[in-house]
């Protein structure tokens, strides 16, 4: 391992001994795959720090995407912690993803909101990319809403639409690599989680609700939202096979976050803001980059502020309220 992780991870360095490269005990490899998950303690420890130094419970946790990270400044009384400083956290390397987790209150709701995520083409494994989710559940939180920024397939969506997510292709699964793959911790949940009822299906429709009720009209959808191991976009090949197999947005987050919350027992909302048209015409003169990206987020700040903040007032009614 490097000197970095170790520093991220909390780790001491020694390979647990599957590793045959091994000198004095210390791991010599360097790829991300090799690092030894997070125990149970670790995640406990992590959140233990950060629940001393929050005085309330948070009930929803937010994930925001890329450019979408103007949704935390809305809080009341935040408390912000920069990642760096957050034991075992991993840190955000991604222009548009500040690195902060915020603890507030929005629409009178206790919530904490990532300002940044971790991806897995920034080196990072899919668990690690998720923890910090099941740091949020050990805090307290019942519900997540992970927003994304996506590509649009669907030959109705236009940048600027809302897309949410009403299942997903997880093609990194496919491939063999998922955040729960290791020992299972049954403390968090089962070995086999079901994923057939993975977003709830109510809150997908209040969400359709009060996008129209914003003015969205034909520009809000329910739709299937599909990650890729990233960083670089897909091939014309590659997005016409996607939208064969059904995807209607693609990005390259979200689909391990929401495994992780539903592993742990989480209700889940999630969407995409379609932030560019996926380009499915190799006589297209376009070419899809990350500057269109956080233009068309910073398009829609505004909105998706409210649309958030209203869905939280619904959440905070409908059920926060019943359970406590
Ligand atoms: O999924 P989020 O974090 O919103 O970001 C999306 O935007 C970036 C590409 O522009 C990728 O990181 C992709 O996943
Ligand atoms: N593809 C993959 N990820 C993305 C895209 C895209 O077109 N847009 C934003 N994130």
């Amino acid at each position: 391992m490097t000197g970095v992780t170790k520093i991220i991870n909390g780790n001491s360095g020694k390979c647990n001994g599957h590793c045959k490269s091994v000198e004095n005990g210390n791991c010599q490899r360097k790829d991300s795959t090799h690092e030894e998950n997070y125990t149970y303690e670790m995640i406990q420890q992590t959140a233990n720090y950060l629940s001393q130094r929050v005085p309330f419970e948070p009930k929803i946790g937010i994930i925001c995407g890329s450019g979408l990270g103007s949704l935390a400044q809305q809080l009341k009384q935040p408390i912000e912690f920069p990642y760096s400083t957050i034991p075992n956290f991993p840190v955000s390397t991604v222009e548009g993803h500040a690195g902060k987790l915020i603890f507030g209150f929005l629409s009178n709701v206790p919530v904490v909101c990532m300002q940044g995520r971790f991806h897995f083409y920034e080196g990072y494994p899919l668990w690690k990319c998720a923890m910090p989710v099941r740091v949020m559940k050990l805090m307290g939180v019942c519900q997540l809403i992970a927003t994304n920024a996506a590509g649009g397939l669907h030959k109705n969506y236009k940048v600027g639409d809302i897309m949410l997510v009403k299942d997903h292709i997880n093609m990194m699964g496919f491939a063999g690599n998922n955040p729960l793959q290791g020992p299972n911790e049954e403390r968090f949940g089962p070995r086999f989680p079901p994923m057939n009822k993975a977003y709830d299906k109510e809150l997908i429709q209040r969400g359709i609700e009060i996008g129209k009720e914003l003015g969205l009209k034909d520009n809000i959808h329910t739709g299937v939202y599909t990650c890729l191991g990233g960083p670089n976009f897909e091939t014309v090949a590659e997005l016409r096979a996607l939208k064969m197999l059904g995807c209607d947005a693609v990005g390259m987050s979200t689909v391990h976050e929401v495994i992780t919350a539903r592993h742990c027992d989480m209700n889940v909302l999630a969407f995409s803001l379609i932030t560019n048209e996926c380009i499915l015409e190799y006589d297209s003169q376009s070419e899809p980059n990350h500057e269109e990206v956080m233009d068309a987020a910073k398009m829609r700040e505004e909105l998706l502020q409210k649309f958030v903040a209203k869905i939280i007032d619904y959440i905070n009614k409908s059920r926060l309220t019943q359970n406590s």
